[in-house]
């Protein structure tokens, strides 16, 4: 058989055309990414409306992923690149577990499926049902935010539940907003592009105003509640408002050298967010000293929100 890896072009959901890496074996065109420096490659599956995972590869006969049935699966792999480099670019991170495996992801899974999820083994993007949410994948920072929660799982594993598990929210919105970022779409918001497609200027959460969004910004607004584990996608707002009073005093790249420091070396798996002050001010010292500015703004940013 006559295989290689091959550079194609598909549309996303937004109609822009893109660059992708691909794969052809035996005159047939997958997306199936092996131009990542280590050998960690990017996987592409439809579910085909269904629910069994992976599903089948996403395939194309010229290379040019343009229908309009691709365009949630050109989105997933163009994303789950772009955020793959962030992580080995930025952070000398192979792939989500520091050790090059296989980024995997599922579109169209599901029917109408408001939803997008990491399943713990790869990531799983529904349809949304075209009035709470366009296909999910088509936003840059839900897929970051879904790989994030990879990169969690496989370092602080920090517990889906209460205060860790509102921190496991808050670290895949941070690392959301700063991956949008770097790639030239800087906001506070998330899920902007997939949210309500019929109401423009919306989202799912804002860092700068989580309020906006019925998320808490300080601990006396603590949700108490048993629903969503405890209100991990509630409470998440005040570590997430904590990290935008940082990020504007210290700027995006060295607010993500700490966070991503913090979560990789001294969060874990029971941190609450008396310990993610600490850990963030721990990686502060350790990067910038103990009496820097950057230092500074971890502890005014998490005294602002009722912590330390
Ligand atoms: C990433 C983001 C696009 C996605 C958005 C999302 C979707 N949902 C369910 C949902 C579904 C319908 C509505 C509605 O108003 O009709 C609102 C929310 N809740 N949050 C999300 O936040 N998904 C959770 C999925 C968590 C699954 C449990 N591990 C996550 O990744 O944290
Ligand atoms: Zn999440």
């Amino acid at each position: 058989t006559q295989e290689a890896a091959t550079t194609g072009t598909g549309k996303g959901s937004s109609g822009e055309t893109v660059t992708l890496q691909t794969y052809q074996s035996n005159g047939t065109y997958y997306l199936y990414d092996t131009s990542k420096p280590m050998d960690g490659i990017i996987r592409t599956y439809t579910a085909n409306q269904g629910s069994s995972l992976p599903g089948n590869y996403v395939t194309d006969a010229d290379n040019n992923f343009q229908s309009s049935n691709q365009a949630a699966a050109v989105d997933a792999h163009y994303f789950a690149g772009l955020t793959y480099d962030y992580y080995y670019d930025t952070h000398g991170r192979n792939s989500y577990d520091n050790n090059g495996s296989d980024l995997i992801s599922t579109v169209h899974y599901g029917s109408n499926f408001n939803n997008a999820f990491w399943n713990g083994s790869q990531m799983v993007y529904g349809d949304g049902d075209g009035s709470t949410f366009s296909p999910l994948s088509g936003s840059l920072d839900v897929v970051a935010h879904e790989l994030t929660h990879a990169v969690t799982d496989t370092t602080a594993n920090l517990v889906y539940q209460d205060q860790p598990g509102a921190l496991n929210e808050s670290m895949s919105d941070v690392f959301a907003v700063i991956v949008e970022a770097e790639n030239g779409d800087f906001d506070w918001q998330l899920g902007e592009d997939i949210y309500t497609p019929g109401t423009p200027g919306d989202a799912l959460r804002s860092l700068e105003n989580p309020e906006l969004y019925d998320q808490p910004s300080h601990m006396d607004d603590y949700y108490n509640t048993s629903a969503d584990n405890g209100g991990v996608h509630t409470n998440s707002g005040i570590p997430n408002k904590a990290f935008y009073y940082i990020a504007n005093d210290i700027g995006l790249d060295k607010s993500g050298d700490i966070y991503y420091r913090a979560l990789t070396s001294y969060l874990t798996s029971q941190s609450d967010f008396e310990d993610a002050r600490n850990a963030l001010l721990q990686s502060a010292e350790d990067l910038y000293g103990a009496n820097s500015t950057e230092y500074q703004a971890v502890s005014d940013g998490y005294a602002a929100v009722g912590i330390g």
